[in-house]
């Protein structure tokens, strides 16, 4: 990944589209789209790469609105002045009519944005019809400049290209689309482009979650913000009707390390490795979930730290055979800790058997991690946790971990097992015809023990 590339996303709070568990894509007229602002200098690809992230997000309604829509029509005594005019100035847009034409596109109603020629500097006949979508993508210099508009940004972006590439692109498309010569963007970029840059646009680098260096020559940038951003839209619908799945905060490194895993032409160790790295955190959190009480300790210092102390009496049982996978991670994380088996027969729609459990006498009392790296259809999952139920582990005391989940499968265990806590790292897509996680990992068993056909 980009060294450069600042991946602060943060959590969305509101209650955005997101596809049916059918994987249908309606439009539910309760949910908020998904909000996504890109600012950047004149010429620094924003139109080019709101256009890519909308061709790769083919599966979701999405629209661009320019903020360009939003230039205030020269009068015809500014028109005879136009050179003097600072097309690049927060004042050179109508911010409340954006605000305005945006409240209402946030709220599933259709819009009539103005159609802005940048030959007559005004706004011309017809307006553009903008309908609601899903996601909605606003483009401009200055989106990120106003605090009203920003505070509307579920995702802020910032595209940084270097300013001798913009001016010689800006050079080529003036000259081209926008009825301009040389020597006019010469001397406009020289009195206003370059100064409102560093005066007004620059410093809204600092608000954005991403910076994506080189504009559209970015393709792991872009395609992570994709990526991203149907997480998000896929994720959220779940996690607002089950309050007991949760799942750990997705950060470019987190997709970097499922990049990896998930890609079929990883290598063995590869796979292991970073398969490990992941497993690692998702242990971590899940043990983040367990009780614990409060503690107060004496630091070397002499000073007072008030802590805390998690509940010790814990078992991991692991699905047998990809969940023994995640044995060690438990163990390096819980020293000491006891660890039962439960193995489980049984593939596609048909019902799950018991072949064999080797769980500790006291599981009762004790709070269980259970481990399988992949939640699928649910049915071996709903096998095994009903095996610790008859145990007479409470049902409450039961934390599932996994590194992908269905969403078939976090409905069949949730609805289930409603006091249950499932942790996982990323919510899929979907389950094919055979039962398999799409897009998923493939048999992780295979690939983590080398028994496929992986190197
Ligand atoms: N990566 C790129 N390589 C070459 N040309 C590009 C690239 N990105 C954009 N352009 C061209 O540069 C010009 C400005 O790009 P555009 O996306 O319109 O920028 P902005 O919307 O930031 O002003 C356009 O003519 C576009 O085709
Ligand atoms: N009548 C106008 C209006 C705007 N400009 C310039 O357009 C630039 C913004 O559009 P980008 O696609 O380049 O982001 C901005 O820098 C203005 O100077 C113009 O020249 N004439
Ligand atoms: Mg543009």
């Amino acid at each position: 990944m980009d060294s450069e590339m600042v991946a602060a996303l943060k959590n969305s709070h509101e209650n955005h589209f997101s596809p049916g568990s059918d994987g249908s894509s309606e439009r539910n007229p309760l949910k908020l789209p998904f909000i996504i602002g890109v600012a950047g200098g004149t010429a620094s690809g924003k139109t080019t790469v709101c256009n890519m992230i909308i061709a790769q997000l083919h599966d979701q309604r999405v629209v661009l609105v320019n903020q360009d829509a939003f230039y205030r029509s020269l009068n015809d005594e500014q028109l005879q002045k136009v050179s003097e005019y600072n097309f690049d100035h927060p004042e050179a847009f109508d911010t409340e009519l954006l605000l305005s034409c945006m409240a209402k596109l946030r709220h599933g109603k259709a819009v009539s944005i103005p159609n802005y020629d940048f030959k007559t500097h005004k706004s011309i006949e017809p307006a553009r019809m903008v309908n609601p979508s899903d996601v909605i993508i606003l483009e401009g210099i200055l989106v990120l400049h106003d605090s009203r508009v920003r505070d509307l940004m579920n995702m802020k972006i910032f595209v940084d290209t270097d300013s001798d590439v913009r001016l010689a692109r800006r050079i080529q498309r003036d000259t081209v689309e926008r009825g301009r010569n040389v020597e006019n963007v010469l001397d406009q970029y020289a009195k206003f482009v370059k100064p409102s840059f560093e005066e007004f646009i620059l410093p809204t680098k600092k608000y954005a979650d991403i910076i994506i260096p080189r504009g559209a020559d970015n393709d792991v940038a872009i395609d992570l913000i994709v990526q991203h951003i149907r997480t998000k839209l896929g994720q959220h619908d779940l996690c607002k009707i089950y309050p007991n799945i949760f799942v750990i905060q997705s950060t470019f490194q987190i997709r970097g390390m499922h990049t990896l895993v998930r890609d079929a032409k990883t290598t063995k160790h590869d796979f292991v490795f970073y398969a490990d790295r992941l497993i690692r955190l998702v242990v971590e959190h899940g043990l983040g979930h367990l009780p614990f009480t409060e503690k107060q300790i004496t630091t070397p210092t002499g000073s007072i730290y008030c802590g805390v102390v998690f509940c010790k009496r814990l078992c991991g049982v692991s699905v047998i055979r990809s969940g023994e996978s995640m044995e060690n991670a438990l163990r390096a994380c819980c020293k000491g800790i006891k660890i039962g088996k439960i193995l489980i027969h049984g593939e596609g729609k048909h019902g799950r058997q018991l072949i064999y459990e080797k769980l500790p006498s006291d599981i009762a009392s004790r709070h269980v991690l259970l481990l399988d790296p992949v939640l699928a259809s649910g049915n071996s999952a709903v096998k095994a946790i009903s095996v610790l139920l008859s145990k007479g582990v409470p049902e409450s005391n039961i934390i599932f971990l996994n590194l992908i989940a269905s969403p078939q499968g976090i409905h069949a265990v949730c609805k289930k097992f409603p006091r249950l806590k499932i942790v996982t790292s990323e919510i899929d897509t979907t389950l094919n015809k055979e039962l398999h996680v799409l897009p998923g990992m493939g048999e992780f068993g295979d690939r983590y023990f080398g028994t496929g056909d992986t190197e």
